[in-house]
């Protein structure tokens, strides 16, 4: 498959176009968050975890975001009740792992999410991949310890068990769906050092996902857009504090002309 500057800027008018409704299960720290840069891409974000809505909500959105950052366990009961309702419905179900690997809680609250929900997507850096695929790996809390490219076979036997597309991100993202492996490699070092980069690489995977039904292509698209306006916007920011406010500005206003000037094929 591949992925160009056409291709990218494609999906990301049909996510302008569509606005796609995204409901989130999210964690505390990256809400807000979130929420814009759904906003900004062009869709709709919604965050709702309680399991007497849930499913309701499920149907009338585009996509379900399940992220595990901050669990507890009416939390849990309503990401399993909104993921079951979602995988029923047809509607991509993004999951991202946040922290797994750290907690035996983390551990077996993400395996009821993989087993009961059946994700279409599970995106996370390649310290929660590789725990994920019970690769041996010491984690420590949310923030990678180990290289994207390290976590490369794990998603892929992960993938091919769960029959998810698996996005490893990190200085290089890795997409693949058990056989194909795409890559794209724009960003910033300075993206790691704001908290939800990686919740918010997720959220942008469920519009994409909500208007392309090709999995494997959504996901790229997503990864693209996500580091394409990261590494633009890093290049005007002093620190993390105003990467933050510069990338919301960045993938608002990202055109068809800056992912050509910036896209690395
Ligand atoms: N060193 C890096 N160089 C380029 N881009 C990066 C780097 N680290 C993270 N990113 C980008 O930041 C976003 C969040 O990824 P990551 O930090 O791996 O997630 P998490 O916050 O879940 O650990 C992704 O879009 C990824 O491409
Ligand atoms: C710091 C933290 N603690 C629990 S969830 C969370 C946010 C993690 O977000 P990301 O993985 O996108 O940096
Ligand atoms: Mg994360």
């Amino acid at each position: 498959m591949m992925i160009t500057v056409k291709t990218i800027s494609t999906d990301l008018k049909s996510v302008r176009e569509k606005s796609p409704l995204v409901h989130n299960i999210t964690n505390f720290v990256v809400m807000n968050n979130t929420a814009n840069a759904l906003l900004a891409v062009g869709a709709s974000p919604v965050m709702a975890h309680a399991v007497e809505e849930v499913t309701d909500m499920v149907n009338i959105a585009s996509s379900l975001v399940i992220n595990m950052g901050t669990l507890n366990p009416q939390w849990v009961d309503g990401m399993i009740a909104a993921g079951k309702a979602a995988t029923k419905k047809g509607i991509p179900v993004v999951f991202d792992p946040v922290g797994v690997g750290a907690t035996p809680y983390r551990n077996e609250v993400a395996a009821r999410i993989v087993n009961e929900c059946k994700p279409t997507f599970i995106r996370g850096n390649a310290s929660e991949i590789m725990a994920l695929a019970k690769e041996n790996i010491v984690t420590k809390g949310v923030d990678s310890s180990a290289s994207s490219n390290s976590a490369i076979e794990g998603a892929k036997r992960l993938a091919t068990e769960t029959g998810a597309i698996v996005v490893i991100s990190g200085p290089e993202d890795f997409i693949t769906d058990g056989k194909e492996v795409l890559s794209t490699k724009n960003g910033s070092t300075m993206m790691a050092k704001v908290t939800g980069m990686g919740c918010t690489a997720t959220a942008v995977l469920g519009a994409f996902a909500g208007v392309n039904a090709n999995r494997l292509e959504a996901a790229t698209h997503a990864m693209a857009v996500m580091s394409i306006a990261g590494e633009i916007a890093a290049a005007k920011s002093a620190g993390p504090g105003t990467l933050q406010l510069h990338f919301l500005d960045t993938l608002y206003n990202l055109s068809e002309a800056d992912i050509e000037k910036t896209f690395k094929a």
